[in-house]
């Protein structure tokens, strides 16, 4: 193969003066970089033998050109998606070892987050959006912020008609319990989105898989559009149509890890793979290209012959071509790069827009849709809504009886009051786990922060929890004709509830799956039941339990309750008073608040610590 390049290092960067992708869509002017990579290796502690590494990829070498569509092939588990991660950068485990070089120079992964388009094998999209929501979220996420709404809607109408998904535009995407766009619409929705900032490389990973041959051909086509747009296309396919398989350049076919042809597709391709096949099956009429290929090389998998086909391409001529190219291209420098490419290579910055824009675009198109999602709504007010009733009417009337008898039936309620916020908080740990997928594949795209993930999710909870608990602590306060202020008794709920929450949302970071965080939740919650102080007076705990109260959030809440009802009038009670009974005489309620609130932040870092840095993916 050789390079026809007219551009240095095969970079097309048109008349661009700007880095950030706005003037590139304006222009419409050709982009894409070649993609060199060379003796790669990438290695994994093995799964067969304990203490040895796994060489999933072993000297692998090659390149991509722009405006050109490589196809990776090879049989299952020959290494494709793998060789596709590590030029992709999506790797988060194992060794690489090796070069690779974007337009000449050694990618970093945030170059490669923001500058790349990855399309998974699996769609990732929020089945809440309709496919035009989807890809305006997008754009607003990972199109600069300077560039003015009008334009950024004209890009997705644009892309809209590229991807011939104009029909389904409006139409929600969903997910398997409610059905929503095809699974070709999905498939384009998902090239659509690696496509929102017009990348000068995209990688999919089995484009086709899953899709009927109409549909396969019809998608492929759009890439190949891309490509001759001067797009650099990397995508590793499994069985394509002649059609699908027509469109490629080059192909790159592996076995085990190795390479056993680089080259161009085409006949040139079938000749050299019969040449080094040990047992070649005959080419019978009928047999696609593609089809063909992989047969002889799963069958010299199956063989054992497969380091046979890899040696014999190692030892051809067209190895020593390719090398030679390889060389060539790495030797010329990259200092002669346009300027905009330089500053993409350079960037230091995982997202394009900042934290505060996330937030505000998270907030405008999942918060504002979520409240209107009974689905969404229902657990999160059903609950508190149903539990409130029942405290009302059972404990109606109670709060303003000052006789011994109703002490311990006023106290019991503040601790239900504040023991149920700890409790509901399962509802939320679905929301976190159920979505992992999507913020991985939404993060490693760049779209957002950790932080700014959480901060939106924490927006979507606190502001429907703070309209929501208003209205229900109003009428159980007044319903009980309890003593003190509204206000403290709402507020303590509130924190509470907020403290469950991001307490459900640590859980969730650091369980593997919902299962986990579904048994580790209540378990917690009912040991914070034991020191809140109801169940068990402070005073009289043992000595080596008694730290584990003053971490227990719960003896904060219902201690500010508690002194909240009978802070004005605290009435004799068995000697002593209520307040000192309990060992609450010398609290502050707004101090205990205070305590609780913290709590809050603790939980926040806690959870932001964890997603930030656990690998929910190993890949
Ligand atoms: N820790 C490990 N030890 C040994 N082998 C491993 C380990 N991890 C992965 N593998 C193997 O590495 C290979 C590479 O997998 P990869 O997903 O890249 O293959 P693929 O060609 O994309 O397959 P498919 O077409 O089925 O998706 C697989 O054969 C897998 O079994």
């Amino acid at each position: 193969m050789t390079a026809n390049s007219t551009l240095p290092l095969d970079v097309e960067g048109g008349n661009i003066s700007g880095h950030d992708g706005y003037q590139r869509d304006k222009t419409f002017a050709p982009m894409g970089m070649r993609i060199i990579f060379k003796d790669l290796d990438y290695s994994v502690p093995s799964h067969h033998k304990r203490g040895e590494r796994a060489f999933l990829l072993k000297k692998v070498a090659g390149y991509f050109d722009a405006h050109q569509m490589a196809a990776l092939m090879g049989p299952s588990g020959s290494g494709k998606t793998t060789l596709l991660d590590v030029l992709a950068g999506r790797k988060n485990a194992g060794v690489t070892e090796g070069t690779i070089a974007f337009a000449g120079q050694k990618p970093t992964p945030q170059f490669l987050r923001r500058y790349t388009g990855y399309v998974e094998q699996f769609d990732t999209l929020l089945g809440i959006l309709t496919v035009y929501e989807m890809l305006m979220y997008t754009a607003e996420l990972k199109r600069p912020i300077s560039e003015p709404l009008a334009s950024k809607k004209q890009a997705v109408e644009d892309l809209l008609e590229k991807l011939t998904l104009t029909r389904c535009r409006d139409v929600k995407i969903g997910n398997v319990l409610s059905k929503g766009i095809s699974g070709g619409q999905a498939k384009r929705t998902n090239i659509g989105i690696a496509l929102i900032t017009n990348p000068r490389v995209l990688f999919l990973d089995e484009p086709t898989s899953g899709l009927d041959s109409f549909t396969s051909n019809e998608v492929m086509t759009m890439v190949k559009s891309l490509a001759a747009g001067g797009v650099t296309i990397c995508a590793t396919i499994h069985s394509p149509t002649s059609y699908c398989f027509s469109l490629f350049d080059s192909l790159i076919m592996l076995v085990k890890g190795r390479v056993v042809y680089f080259g161009p597709r085409g006949h040139s391709a079938i000749e050299f793979a019969q040449s080094g096949c040990p047992h070649p099956k005959e080419y019978v009429p009928g047999y696609n290209d593609a089809e063909y290929l992989v047969d002889l090389v799963t069958e010299a998998d199956i063989a054992g012959e497969s380091d046979k086909m890899a040696d014999f391409y190692a030892s051809s001529q067209l190895f020593l071509d390719n090398a030679a190219c390889i060389d060539q291209y790495l030797s010329e420098s990259s200092d002669v790069l346009p300027a905009n490419i330089q500053k993409e290579l350079a960037v230091r910055s995982a997202t394009v827009t900042p934290w505060w824009w996330g937030l505000k675009t998270l907030v405008k198109y999942r918060t504002s849709k979520n409240y209107r999602d009974g689905e969404f709504l229902g657990p999160r007010i059903g609950d508190k809504l149903l539990i409130s009733l029942l405290i009302m009417t059972l404990y109606l009337g109670i709060g303003d009886e000052l006789r011994e008898s109703n002490y311990i039936n006023i106290g019991a309620v503040l601790f239900m009051w504040c023991t149920l916020p700890a409790f509901g908080a399962a509802s939320y740990v679905p929301a976190l786990v159920l979505e992992r997928n999507l913020f991985t594949r939404e993060r490693n795209d760049g779209l957002y922060l950790v932080v700014t993930y959480l901060l939106s999710k924490m927006v979507d909870e606190l502001l429907l929890t703070a309209l929501a608990s208003v209205g229900i602590s109003a009428y159980v306060f007044y319903g009980i004709q309890l003593q003190g202020e509204w206000v403290a008794f709402w507020l303590v709920y509130y924190i509470t509830l907020c403290n469950g929450i991001v307490l459900a949302y640590f859980v969730a970071a650091i369980s593997p799956n919902l299962d986990i965080a579904n048994a580790l939740l209540p378990t917690y919650v009912v040991t914070l039941l034991f020191f809140g102080g109801f169940l068990f007076r402070f005073h009289e705990m043992p000595k080596w339990w008694k730290w584990y109260s003053y971490i227990d959030f719960l003896r904060y809440s219902w201690g500010s309750l508690m002194a909240n009802q009978f802070g004005e009038n605290d009435p004799e009670w068995l000697g002593t008073t209520v307040l000192s009974y309990y060992s609450l005489g010398s609290v502050n309620k707004w101090r205990y608040m205070g305590f609780l609130s913290l709590f809050f932040i603790v939980f926040f870092l806690l959870a932001w610590i964890t997603m930030q840095f656990k690998k929910y993916q190993s890949r």
